[in-house]
């Protein structure tokens, strides 16, 4: 149990260094905010809350994957070398990967609803 409480420990320590250090993970969670209100504004059904908040969980996954290999690279390889150029850059792929992927999800869940109850 101890050793669980203390994994949960570190990770949020994580978690917490990746929003103190990385201004784009704030920028997701401005987003994932602005997204869940206006989710609430809408009423989404239970179904599209899952799809919406597994889709801000990978978002925020990705940006914390990214953090984590940006660190290990600049140990790793703190000098300029093409590898760790591409580890960063394929790193930083996937988080827009999945932040497009993120905003066609939203305009498709949210985008519908909310023009009716703006416009209708
Ligand atoms: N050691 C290196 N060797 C070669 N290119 C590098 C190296 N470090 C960084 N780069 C290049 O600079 C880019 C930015 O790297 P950096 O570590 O500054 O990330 P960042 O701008 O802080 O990213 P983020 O904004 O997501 O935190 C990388 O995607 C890569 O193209």
């Amino acid at each position: 149990m101890a050793k669980f409480i203390c994994s949960l420990g570190v990770a949020f320590s994580g978690i917490g260094y990746a929003i103190r250090t990385q201004s784009h993970m704030r920028v997701h969670m401005i987003a994932a905010a602005a997204v869940c209100g206006l989710g609430w504004l809408v009423s989404l059904k239970p179904i599209e809350w899952a799809v919406i908040l597994l889709t801000i969980a990978v978002v925020f996954s990705a940006e914390m994957m990214n953090t984590a290999v940006e660190q290990a690279v600049d140990l790793a390889s703190p000098g300029i070398h093409p590898v760790a150029k591409i580890a960063k850059d394929v790193a930083a792929g996937a988080v827009l990967v999945a932040a497009i992927i993120a905003v066609v999800i939203g305009l498709l869940i949210i985008g519908p609803p909310l023009w009716r109850l703006l416009f209708a």
